[in-house]
């Protein structure tokens, strides 16, 4: 995802619509939700929603990339607390995934499946829900909050295989107000189960976030104080099945603008990291979340990890949900590279950032370079 355009402030502040669950909006924008109900098997992708085959090549259908598989690293956190040496360890595995890849997949994390799974249930009931109903929450131009393509569509001139829901998490989540304008069915267990998703996805970040920095000479005081004040976003994909996978696009290519990123993609895979020139699956592990490397973390790290671009594809046959966690900086919090002698950026805020990204979509960190 790209996260957001313009004035972050203003999306926060978002209430509920004023309108009662029963009544019917009268505006209907078709998502590919309904658009999926509608194609029946063999019939034709709508032109709007075919790309390129050079677009959607996936690097899986050359059988020469499938003798030497290389694998995005999947990192066992079982342990971390068992001696310094293994602390030290994770770390560096941590970094050298932020390094090479930008991503990896960690297991053992400590968070209990029931909370995943419930988090993914409530989810699913949201895509699942009218269309009238789920465009009550329809996002408001310009604004990060709410139901609808995603936000970077405006960047491309085909429209993608996918819907998704963004809701602001701790430390201003606004649970409540988005079940009642999606009218959903007990608004306590919707907010029961993003709460403690929620909750379970900061303490990982902040986690993470720690391990991966520990070591770039920085006071670790300083940076866990910093990022504490870390804002979260929950963040969900729907892809449906689609009627000719080969020439569609779920999410395009793209860097996340978060810090960190925490992904659980279930058992149907979808998701590719670009390495090199080429894309790399990352499969699904059971229990696994994958992390990954955004944009504010490449500035924090000047340049020594990256942001991984990556996208999604879609298949025929499964549905397919991404919950996403998105650790971001607060709105107007400045954001400097952490203690390097030459810093390559200058320092900004996730606001100003997102601004830029909102007109320069990849080449927005580059934006923030300092002159040699
Ligand atoms: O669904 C996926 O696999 C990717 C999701 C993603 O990249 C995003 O939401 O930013
Ligand atoms: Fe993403």
């Amino acid at each position: 995802m790209m996260l957001g355009t313009t004035r972050l402030p203003s999306g926060l502040s978002q209430s509920p619509t004023p309108s009662s669950c029963g009544a019917q909006l009268l505006r209907s924008v078709s998502n590919v939700g309904s658009l999926s109900k509608m194609l029946e098997r063999g019939q034709q992708l709508p032109e709007a929603y075919r790309w390129s085959s050079s677009e959607t090549a996936a690097a899986e259908d050359d059988p020469a990339e499938l003798e030497d598989e290389v694998v995005v690293p999947v990192i066992n956190l079982a342990e971390l607390d068992r001696s310094d040496e293994r602390r030290k360890e994770i770390c560096e595995e941590m970094r050298s995934a932020c390094r090479e890849w930008g991503a990896f997949q960690v297991v053992n994390h400590g968070v209990p499946d029931q909370v995943v799974e419930r988090a993914r249930r409530t989810s699913l009931d949201l895509f699942a829900l009218p269309e009238s109903d789920k465009l009550r929450a329809e996002r408001p131009p310009g604004t990060l909050f709410g139901y609808g393509a995603t936000r970077m569509a405006s960047f491309f001139n085909r429209l993608m295989w996918s819907e998704a829901f963004t809701m602001m998490g701790s430390p201003h989540n606004n649970f409540e107000a988005y079940a009642r304008k999606l009218c959903v069915h007990s608004e306590q267990d919707f907010c029961k189960s993003f709460e403690e998703y929620d909750k379970a996805m900061r303490g990982l970040a902040l986690l993470i976030t720690d391990l991966i920095l520990h070591g770039l000479e920085a006071s670790e005081e300083r940076i866990h104080q910093h990022i504490r004040n870390f804002w979260g976003m929950i963040h969900m994909n729907f892809y449906p099945p689609c009627p000719s996978p080969s020439e569609a696009m779920g999410l395009a290519s793209h860097t996340d603008s978060s810090c960190l990123t925490i992904m659980h993609q279930g058992s149907v895979g979808g998701l590719q990291v670009k390495r090199g020139d080429k894309w790399i699956a990352i499969k699904p592990v059971p229990g696994a979340f994958v992390i990954q490397v955004g944009d504010m973390l490449q500035l924090m790290s000047n340049n020594v990890f990256h942001s991984a671009l990556h996208r999604a594809l879609v298949n025929e046959r499964f549905e397919r949900l991404s919950l996403v966690y998105f650790f971001t900086p607060p709105p107007t919090v400045s954001i400097c590279p952490i203690h390097p002698s030459k810093p390559l950026y200058r320092c900004l805020t996730w606001n100003e950032y997102l601004q830029v990204k909102a007109k320069l979509f990849m080449g927005a960190l580059d934006h923030f370079l300092l002159p040699e």
